[in-house]
């Protein structure tokens, strides 16, 4: 599964300085607006301990992250949609993403120029939803004429019209498709910008990652999505450093844990996401699924042709495995369980699955 998210935000707030600490890509991260014109896009192993100890466990050569990619692209202007700064046809390169990643700049640095003149993080995200919700009723002014007309010839069509029109009331109304909890399903081929899932990321200075007070305030500007706040500046020098002194770097600034671990977290706990894993010894790995999944679902993620011919899966929950310290061991404490195609997967199940080919 190829989960993939699209930051946006206004030029120079810190995206590709977020960018190349998620994917240690030296893109070019600079102190002037529209720094980025092409779009980027790096692909993020998502931290997991876990995978280093059943690595430990099994001996295996090599550790397979999950992954998530992150496309960074050029800064959106108040007006883009008429064309400022870059525009906004560059928007078409996050149009796939399954989310996206609004980054807004709390962060104060006169050094560091500001395309409205001001830090003003209510402001900016004002202008972005507008831009986003702008450049959604223009694709759905383009396809408009083209749907009633084929709604009138064919009557299965009349109910994506419909779903169409909806949407593009919402929008005008100043609401997002997805924060009016519009179905996605009539609206897919639009692939519609609003209607994907939001994560905000505020940029903030080192001082600010403990001022819960301001937290609480901009956290409540985006509530009820997700909000990480993280310094791109401190997240792109921690992975310079070794596992331990990026932790007492972290520890010194009252954190536990980058900004990016918790960007990879919570970017998959809104797309409803989880991971199971895999262990032997050529590799200890870490498979995506929706939560909810099926066993000949999650088989289905290695190969087609697991899912295909999927007979039976050996599942043993991490934290009974590295209590058992073999998979010997847990069958014999009667940990691990023979499941069948019924089998809704756990986050952290250590699988090995039976199938005929
Ligand atoms: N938390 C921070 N504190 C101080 N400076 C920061 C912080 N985050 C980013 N910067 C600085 O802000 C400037 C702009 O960053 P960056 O190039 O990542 O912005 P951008 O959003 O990608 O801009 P563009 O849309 O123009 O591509 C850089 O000089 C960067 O070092
Ligand atoms: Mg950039």
């Amino acid at each position: 599964m190829g989960l993939q998210i699209g930051i946006v935000g206004l030029p120079n707030v810190g995206k590709s300085t977020l960018f190349n600490a998620l994917t240690k890509n030296d893109v070019l991260a600079a102190n002037y607006p529209f720094a980025t014109i092409e779009p980027n896009v790096g692909v993020v192993g998502v931290p997991d301990p876990r995978l280093a100890v059943l690595g430990r466990l099994f001996k295996s050569e090599r550790i397979v992250p999950a992954t998530v990619s992150f496309v960074d692209i050029a800064g959106i202007v108040r007006g883009a949609s008429e064309g400022e700064g870059l525009g906004n046809k560059f928007l078409a390169h996050i149009r796939e993403a399954d989310a996206i990643c609004q980054v807004i700049r709390v962060f104060t640095d006169s050094d560091v120029h500001h395309v409205d003149g001001k830090v003003d993080p209510r402001g900016d995200l004002e202008t972005i939803n507008t831009e986003l919700i702008l450049a959604d009723l223009q694709t759905i002014e383009k396809v408009l004429p083209r749907l009633q007309k084929e709604a009138r010839m064919a009557k299965d069509k009349q109910p994506v019209l419909a779903a169409i029109e909806q949407a593009g009331k919402v929008l005008e109304g100043g609401t997002t498709v997805y924060a009016a909890g519009l179905d996605p399903a009539p609206l897919r081929e639009l692939h519609l910008l609003t209607a994907k899932p939001f994560i905000y990321v505020f940029n903030v200075d080192e001082e600010e990652l403990t001022n819960d007070q301001l937290k609480d305030e901009l956290r409540a500007l985006v509530a009820p999505a997700e909000a990480v706040f993280l310094d791109a500046k401190i997240e792109s020098e921690l992975i310079e450093l070794s596992d331990d002194e990026a932790l007492e770097l972290l520890q010194s600034m009252g954190q536990q844990e980058s900004g990016i671990t918790q960007l990879a977290r919570v970017g998959f706990d809104t797309l409803g996401l989880q991971t199971y894993l895999t262990a032997g010894p050529k590799e200890a790995r870490a498979w995506t699924i929706r939560k909810g999944a099926t066993a000949p679902e999650a088989a289905g993620v290695i190969h087609t042709d697991f899912q295909r011919g999927f007979i039976k899966a050996e599942v043993v929950s991490f934290q009974d495995l590295v209590d058992a310290g073999s998979v010997a061991e847990a069958r014999a404490r009667g940990k691990a369980r023979i499941e069948g195609k019924e089998y809704v997967m756990a986050d952290g199940d250590v699988v090995e699955f039976r199938f005929n080919v």
